[in-house]
């Protein structure tokens, strides 16, 4: 068997699409979406994908905000950056690239962001809206995985799924997603302290790997058949990515997405989702 390709790219663009259609309805209406990144440090990675949501925007009608500072910027001067955009009227949604330089207290930013604002869904009062089945903004990556499965028809409903990792953008927030009334899917978390990943692999229909270790999602211990989502990565020598997922899976595997071209493009349509539905929810609610 070889695995059919769960394409983040196409479907992204389907979304951009859509999209673009109604930026340009808003627009007709007085309302003119603005995103905003806020970016600190030269990491190359970071730089890249922060560029990405700002062509993606371009290609859709959004105005783009972009606010940079060094390594060395401290907590405040992060912060007084939060501030400012919080206050900004042409910045309707805002995100601050993770992760931040080491010794800067990541949940502290994100929790000084106007939530109503907040287009990654990561702040304390989204991700409790989350928890509580209330509408706001879903967090980017996950939603974009719930998506890609939906477009290519991959059942969730009912399916044992396992997902590798337990960070703030991924880890923590995909389970409360699949477990959703709507998608209805059962869940496994592994993670480092997962004693027989192997074991909870052989069982999943679904699995999010988003460990960042390279291929530790072997052919042999993937049921076949089953959907898997390269969420991780990590670097070679020559800064070619290197996912979560053994090239050998393509094999056993139904479905897979690829890395690059497949969540990554998914996450940047989904952040452009959050500030479209965040300037329609505002126009009705006025
Ligand atoms: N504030 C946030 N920070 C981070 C998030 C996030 O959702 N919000 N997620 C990741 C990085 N990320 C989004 O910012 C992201 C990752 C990958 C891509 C992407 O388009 N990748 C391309 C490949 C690009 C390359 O060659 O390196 C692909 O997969 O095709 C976009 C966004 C951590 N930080």
């Amino acid at each position: 068997m070889t695995a059919q390709i769960l394409d983040g790219k196409a479907t992204a663009a389907a979304i951009k699409s859509d999209l673009a259609v109604r930026v340009a309805a808003l627009k007709e209406r007085g309302i003119h979406p603005g995103l905003g990144t806020v970016l600190v440090g030269e990491d190359p990675a970071s730089q890249k994908y922060v560029a990405g949501k700002h062509r993606d925007c371009a290609q859709v009608g959004i105005a783009s905000i972009q606010r940079e500072l060094p390594a060395t910027a401290t907590q405040e001067e992060i912060e007084a950056v939060v501030r400012e955009l919080n206050e900004d009227p042409e910045c309707t949604g805002y995100i601050v690239q993770l992760p931040l330089p080491k010794g800067i207290d990541e949940n502290r930013i994100l929790t000084l962001m106007d939530p109503a604002k907040d287009a990654d869904g990561l702040h304390p009062t989204n991700l409790g809206r989350l928890v509580l089945n209330e509408p706001g903004p879903l967090p980017c990556t996950p939603y974009g995985i719930i998506q890609l499965l939906r477009k290519h028809g991959v059942e969730i409903n009912g399916a044992e799924v396992v997902v590798i990792g337990r960070g703030v953008t991924i880890g923590r927030p995909m389970p409360l997603l699949l477990t959703r009334r709507s998608e209805n899917a059962t869940v496994t978390q592994c993670h480092t302290g997962t004693r027989d990943l192997a074991a909870h692999l052989r069982r999943a229909d679904i699995i999010v790997a988003a460990a960042g270790v390279p291929h530790l999602v072997k052919p042999e211990d993937v049921k076949p058949g089953a959907a898997v989502l390269d969420v991780g990565v990590s670097r070679d020598e020559n800064g070619r990515i290197l996912g979560d997922v053994h090239p050998g899976v393509t094999e056993v595997a139904g479905w897979i997405s690829p890395n690059p071209g497949g969540v990554g493009p998914m996450t940047r349509a989904q952040l452009l989702v959050n500030v479209v539905e965040a300037a329609e929810r505002g126009v009705a609610a006025s």
